[in-house]
């Protein structure tokens, strides 16, 4: 569906070229909700405006449905747009138009007419939940309601791609579970690619199947997001992990008490509530002290991630159960 292909863009500053993006491959499958995670000034918004043509490359390419879109002319780039829809962090309302008229707006440029228009709208204000707040304006929303709006706006002439642009960064953590479900639900059912940038990795691990780390304009690491949150590889990543799980850097801090290992478990899917741990304790003898965890989900996927102290002799039989049990082990040292 988009294809990064060496793709990378320098802007010059006082006479100056300054790389925002350095080459980048990626490719974000048809259906898929891809997730770009970065700090402020790691490129994000630069990738994303590559996406719709609002900047071009400097070198390399960006294809969208096969179109590569550093070629196209104004109609190609209008027609690209009407394929791609956008949603951004403040909205970007029309704050004299009706919550209906901000909907209809690309609608109307698009060429359709007035009825073709008013039933679309309708249709689509009743899928965000607004049906009732079509005669209000902006001004007389709440922030959650105005993101609703933006989605309307951007879904109007059916895209195959939204891109999201830090589209909950503005809303409270009940706001933002709730916008991001109404963009799980609208990718479930239409089957909508959808790409969004974010600092957040809430943000990343509620609704997104792969994410890309993004560092100085450079991708550092990418994959499933199960894969790299539960075992990042790269410094960025962990950090961003550790935020998510308030992590006390003294608990990843190996023992040094004789006789004890430590090992990061992790449990994925189905062995998460298995009666695990008592089970091979029992079994080999081995006494294990909790030293930190969690258990959480990310998207549809349950997992527990648990740091444990092994006493005795039969550590090295304990690990072995448990990667006997599907769980995977990794020592800490
Ligand atoms: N139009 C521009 N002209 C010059 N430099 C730019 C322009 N847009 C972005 N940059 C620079 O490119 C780098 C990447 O910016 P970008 O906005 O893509 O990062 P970001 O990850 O989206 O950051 P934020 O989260 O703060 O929006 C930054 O150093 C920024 O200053």
């Amino acid at each position: 569906m988009i294809e990064f292909k060496s793709a990378h863009k320098h802007y010059r500053v006082a006479g100056v070229e300054r790389a925002a993006l350095h080459p980048l491959d990626l490719a974000i499958g048809a259906g898929e909700v891809f997730g770009i995670i970065g700090r402020s000034g790691a490129g994000k918004s630069t990738l994303l405006r590559l996406v719709n043509g609002l900047e071009r490359p400097s070198g390399g390419s960006v294809q969208v449905e096969g179109v590569d879109v550093g070629t196209l002319d104004a109609d190609g780039l209008r027609a690209l747009r009407r394929r791609v829809g956008m949603i951004f962090q403040h909205f970007n309302l029309l704050a004299s138009r009706t919550v209906a008229a901000n909907v209809a707006f690309p609608l109307q440029l698009a060429g359709h007419d007035r009825a073709a228009t008013a039933r679309r709208v309708a249709e689509l204000l009743d899928r965000v939940g607004l049906a009732d707040h079509a005669g209000h304006y902006p001004a007389q929303l709440s922030g959650g309601q105005k993101q609703r709006v933006g989605i309307a706006r951007a879904l109007a002439c059916a895209p195959g791609i939204l891109l999201c642009d830090e589209a909950t960064s503005a809303l409270d953590p009940e706001t933002t579970a709730s916008v991001l479900r109404l963009l799980d639900q609208i990718n479930r059912e239409d089957g909508l690619t959808i790409v969004l940038i974010t600092h957040e990795m809430d943000v990343i691990r509620r609704i997104c199947d792969r994410v890309a780390v993004l560092e100085d304009g450079r991708l550092v690491e990418s994959g499933p997001v199960a894969d790299v949150f539960l075992h990042p590889r790269h410094a960025t990543t962990q950090r961003f992990v550790q935020e998510y799980e308030h992590e006390d850097p003294a608990t990843a801090k190996p023992d040094r008490a004789p006789g004890v290992r430590r090992i990061r478990v992790t449990l994925r899917g189905d062995t998460t509530q298995a009666p695990l741990l008592g089970r091979v304790a029992r079994e080999t003898g081995v006494d294990f002290g909790l030293v930190a965890g969690h258990v959480d989900r990310i998207k549809d996927l349950p997992y527990a991630q648990l740091t444990l102290a092994l006493h005795g002799d039969a550590a090295e039989a304990a690990v072995q159960r448990l990667r006997e049990a599907g769980a995977r082990v990794e020592a800490i040292d």
